[in-house]
């Protein structure tokens, strides 16, 4: 990959100090994320020797740094834009032979919708990935190059899956992002879009939003923690006198029917603590997510499920809620897994087709922890992000 530093670049650039970046984008329907490479090209310059690398039989220097992730809300795409432009991200791409313009890989709907405005304010390019190409690219450069990056999460628990990159295929990766795709994974670049729903993370937003009035999805999420579901849900025991339904394996606590007890009481809307509501409703989703996981994954005959998109968060409730529905009914035979960097898929995939040969452009080092403050305790605009940047390095030509 040549990142356009002009000619091959590597001598000329080892002489500046400069930041050298690298963006990709994904603009998906709720939200835009950004994943984006900072490496010191000065770096370099003592480290000459140590960073060139013979690569297919040439020459090619590495420049180390780390790759930073970032989102917006997609409504608010001039805070994207502003962010890109006050840290000169791209500022080193190739430029389009034909207009001039700084190349950008960008995937998902906004990579088409605002493509105009991406030229007139930046005057970047945008060049369009597909968006599941990307999913999958990203899944797959995650599974095979960062340590610590898969795990299960039930009951609680969570444990960090190592994964055999020889026996890592097929798999079934399911984005839950506003709405959820469902993609069997045989390969890179081999993959087959079997399923979706369109009940996913923006049904969650939006009627959540409706049904509490919050105005943030971090405060919708916050007052699911506090929220009793028994309060809104019918439960087999309601419909039961209190006792299981043994015969077919359903206790009464079992959820008979989710918001069904709102039908049976005189209550409107208002006599409803928004905190139980929001339980009901983050459950109820979860739960078909995981039971459609499960028979999607039953249909093709795949034993590992890995949940990807924005959705998930981290969120405890909600992995476990769709632990166990993959868990309920294959008894093992399907495992639920999730991504550290589980909403940055697409935009991975798209930074990892700068190469579409591979991902021999992005080399990773190591990976680090989460951001620690500086020594003298401030702390950068990316140190506050939730999601670990990752060390690595990239190739220029
Ligand atoms: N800060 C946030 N603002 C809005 N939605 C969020 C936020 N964090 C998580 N979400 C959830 O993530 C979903 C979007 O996930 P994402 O993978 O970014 O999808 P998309 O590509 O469609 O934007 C939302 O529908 C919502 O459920
Ligand atoms: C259309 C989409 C691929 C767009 O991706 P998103 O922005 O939701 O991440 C996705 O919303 C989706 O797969 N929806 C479900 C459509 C369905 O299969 O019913």
């Amino acid at each position: 990959m040549d990142l356009g530093i002009n000619g091959n670049g590597v001598n000329s650039d080892v002489q500046s100090d400069s930041q050298i970046s690298h963006l990709a984008l994904d603009i998906g329907g709720t939200l835009a994320k950004l994943v984006y490479f900072c490496g010191n090209k000065k770096l370099l310059k003592n480290d000459e020797v140590q960073s060139s690398v013979k690569a297919g039989g040439r020459s090619r220097t590495i420049i180390q740094g780390k790759l930073h992730f970032t989102k917006f809300e997609t409504s608010k795409i001039d805070e994207c834009v502003a962010f890109i432009n006050r840290k000169q991200l791209g500022s080193h791409h190739p430029k389009d032979l034909d207009n001039d313009r700084i190349v950008v890989k960008a995937t998902g709907g906004g990579a088409f919708k605002f493509a105009d405005l991406f030229k007139e304010k930046l005057d970047f390019c945008l060049d369009k990935e597909d968006e599941m190409d990307c999913l999958v690219a990203g899944a797959n450069f995650l599974l095979k190059a960062v340590n610590q990056e898969a795990f299960t999460y039930i009951g609680g628990q969570k444990e960090f899956v190592q994964i055999n990159q020889d026996d890592l295929y097929p798999y079934l990766l399911v984005n839950i992002g506003s709405g959820v795709s469902m993609i069997k994974v045989d390969g890179n670049g081999k993959f087959e879009r079997v399923s979706g729903t369109s009940l996913g993370g923006g049904t969650f937003w939006g009627l959540g939003k409706l049904l509490t009035k919050c105005n943030s999805f971090d405060e919708l999420l916050e007052l699911s923690h506090q929220g009793n579901n028994r309060v809104v849900d019918m439960l087999v025991g309601d419909i039961y006198g209190g006792t299981d339904y043994s015969k077919m394996g359903l206790s009464s606590t079992a959820i008979a029917s989710s918001f069904g007890k709102t039908i049976s009481t005189n209550k409107v809307l208002e006599n409803y603590r928004t905190e139980d509501l929001a339980r009901s409703l983050l459950r109820m989703i979860s739960n078909n997510i995981g039971q459609l996981a499960y028979l999607t994954a039953l249909r093709f005959g795949l034993k590992r499920i890995f949940f990807g998109g924005f959705f998930i968060r981290g969120q405890s409730y909600t992995m476990d809620t769709i632990s166990v529905a993959v868990h309920y009914w294959s008894k093992g035979d399907a495992q639920a897994m999730f991504l550290r960097h589980e909403g940055f898929l697409g935009a991975l995939g798209a930074f990892v087709n700068y190469n579409k040969q591979g991902h021999d452009n992005l080399i990773l080092m190591q990976q680090v922890q989460k951001h620690k403050p500086e020594p003298d305790g401030t702390t950068t605009e990316e140190e506050d992000s939730e999601y670990a940047s990752i060390d690595c390095s990239v190739y220029i030509d």
